[in-house]
């Protein structure tokens, strides 16, 4: 990790800006000096243009408008880092991110207050008629039998999705004295009477409400999560709001529920296919309509863009983010606790693949003692980025390996327990391949460093570093002695010297630490010594 991060922080960092940012926004950008950063802005991008455009780039930044699809990905072999300036990250492909060890992240919580405030006002101006009041005035009409409106007082206001823009949403609308039902799967009771808000079904909310509003992100379960047998339920002149997603409320069932006179009016901030100009919801004079401004003020714009850049930076001098969206997201002080194990993790897979024969099936992590008590997800990363090095070298990371680990059929079990055996820490694990188990844990010594203090249930005590070699022998007079008359011959030294059995004249294992590489010759030449079983060569 250290080299890793000095190697990230003296080279150039092109950073490429693919949408329309706030300059203040990315001062943190413009300012940093630790890094060698070159900022390109080049908005409004054909897809070919972009894929041209981002051969040589380190960092992708967007908002909404560039969709950053799997094409785009492959074709910025530099990529590390895609920059969500904002919330919604269903304009990027995560999966072929995540496949391609590509950290995603995004700035959740800048515009939530713009979002908010954008929904309020969206609801109050189709409550009131503005838009459509407004344009009549502009042409030169002064109606005003045709705008009457209804008053939010009193009514009854669904809200679907209550995140952080929910919540706001609901906060305000009490100050606007409506009622509020909510819906969330992780809303609990408790928090909804803290909020003064009933929790709800979304049925109960289409049967009850005057005033829906959906805030939740586009997912296959939210996808047409308002759609015809919602409406149907929905009470005559309900008044419908979306300023979250396009497709969240099936845009052909509003249509229709508009024309019937079930829906009043619905108020849209965005739509399935954006630029949405020649929408025939727009032809409704029901709908009013704004081009995707949630989010468009210099407030949010500037806190959303400050937020994204200074992750950024974050992660080329740390190789850690706040806010990622496709790795487990730490508090700085959890990752902390877990960081000194970080290469151990990583040893301990590299050993088991080097001494690993057939297809790995299974890889079964035992996280004893105080380290049982942390958040050990970062460790299971490394362990999997060890044992996957053979075969994907520098490409697998803390952001793919899992989804490396798992598409190659690689079962991963993680297991806590507190007592160690003696050990502060212990982390064990284990390989299952087709034909083969291998065991080996390793610990930290305090002030010492990282050991490994087991293979296959041999007690030893070797610094995971440098050329190692594996014997499994027979537990016979001569053995050891042997083995290091036949190094050396072949001029390899021996550092040190591990041995371990379990009863006398079983088997054993040896531990030697060379100090040169052990070629497959010299290792055949060992494993035909007498009492030798098997001999491995393996670099850590
Ligand atoms: N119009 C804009 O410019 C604009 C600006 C900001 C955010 N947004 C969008 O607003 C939405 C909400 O943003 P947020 O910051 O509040 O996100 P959030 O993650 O804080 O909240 C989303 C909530 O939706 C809930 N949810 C998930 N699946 C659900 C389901 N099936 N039914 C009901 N609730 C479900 C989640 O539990 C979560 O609490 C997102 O779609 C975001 O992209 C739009
Ligand atoms: O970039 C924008 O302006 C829209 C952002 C908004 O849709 C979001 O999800 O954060």
């Amino acid at each position: 990790m250290a080299t890793e991060t000095i190697e990230r922080a003296t080279k150039t960092i092109n950073v490429f800006i693919a949408d329309p940012l706030s300059e203040d926004g990315i001062q943190p950008l413009r300012l940093e000096t630790e890094l060698d950063l070159n900022v390109i802005i080049d908005t409004g991008l054909s897809p070919e243009q972009l894929k041209e455009k981002i051969a040589d780039v380190e960092v992708l930044l967007v908002r909404s408008q560039t969709t950053v699809t799997r094409e785009i990905i492959e074709c910025a072999k530099k990529l590390k880092l895609i920059g969500r300036a904002g919330v919604g990250v269903d304009n990027i492909d995560l999966a072929a991110a995540t496949e391609h060890g590509i950290i995603v992240v995004n700035a959740p919580d800048g515009n939530t207050n713009s979002a908010a405030e954008h929904t309020i006002a969206m609801m109050t101006s189709l409550a009131r008629h503005i838009p459509q009041a407004f344009n009549t005035l502009k042409n030169g009409k002064w109606d005003r039998k045709s705008y009457v409106g209804v008053e939010l007082k009193n009514k009854t206001l669904g809200v679907v999705g209550f995140g952080r823009i929910g919540a706001e949403v609901a906060y305000r609308a009490k100050g606007s004295r409506m009622n509020v039902m909510a819906y969330d799967p992780f809303l609990s009771e408790e928090r909804a009477t803290e909020l003064g808000v009933t929790k709800a079904t979304v049925e109960e909310i289409c049967t009850q409400a005057d005033f829906i509003t959906v805030h939740t992100p586009l997912l296959p379960e939210t996808r047409n999560l308002i759609n015809k047998e919602k409406f149907a339920m929905m009470k005559d002149g309900v008044r419908i709001i979306n300023c979250a997603r396009g497709g969240i409320i099936n845009e052909d069932d509003l249509y229709d529920a508009i024309l019937e006179g079930k829906v009043a009016g619905a108020a849209l901030d965005v739509f399935i296919e954006e630029p949405a100009t020649d929408h025939k919801l727009l032809t409704l004079p029901q709908v009013i309509a704004t081009p995707h401004l949630g989010a468009s003020t210099v407030e949010a714009q500037e806190s959303v863009a400050v937020d994204v850049s200074n992750d950024i930076i974050k992660f080329f001098k740390t190789g850690t983010v706040t806010n990622p969206v496709n790795m487990p997201s730490i508090p700085k002080e959890k990752l902390a606790e877990v960081e000194p194990f970080f290469a151990l993790a990583e040893k301990l897979g590299k050993f088991l693949i080097q001494v690993s024969e057939g297809t790995v099936k299974e890889l079964n992590i035992s996280y004893a003692g105080e380290v049982a008590n942390y958040d050990v997800r970062p460790l299971t990363a490394n362990t999997i980025k060890g044992l996957l090095s053979t075969n994907h070298g520098t490409h697998v990371n803390d952001v793919n390996a899992r989804y490396l680990a798992e598409r190659v059929g690689i079962q991963i079990n993680e297991h806590k327990t507190t007592t160690a055996k003696g050990f502060t820490n212990l982390v064990t694990v284990e390989v299952k391949t087709e034909t083969e188990t291998h065991v080996v844990a390793g610990t930290l010594l305090n002030g010492l460093g990282a050991r490994i203090v087991k293979v296959e249930g041999f007690v030893v005590d070797v610094i995971p570093q440098g050329h190692l070699l594996y014997i499994k022998n027979t537990d016979k007079p001569g053995a050891i002695g042997r083995v290091a008359t036949k190094l050396a011959e072949k001029d390899i030294n021996i550092a040190t010297m591990q041995v371990g059995r379990n009863e006398i004249g079983g088997s054993a294992v040896m531990m030697l630490v060379v100090d040169n590489e052990v070629t497959e010759e010299d290792l055949l030449y060992v494993s035909q010594l007498e009492n030798i079983d098997e001999v491995k060569s393996i670099t850590l």
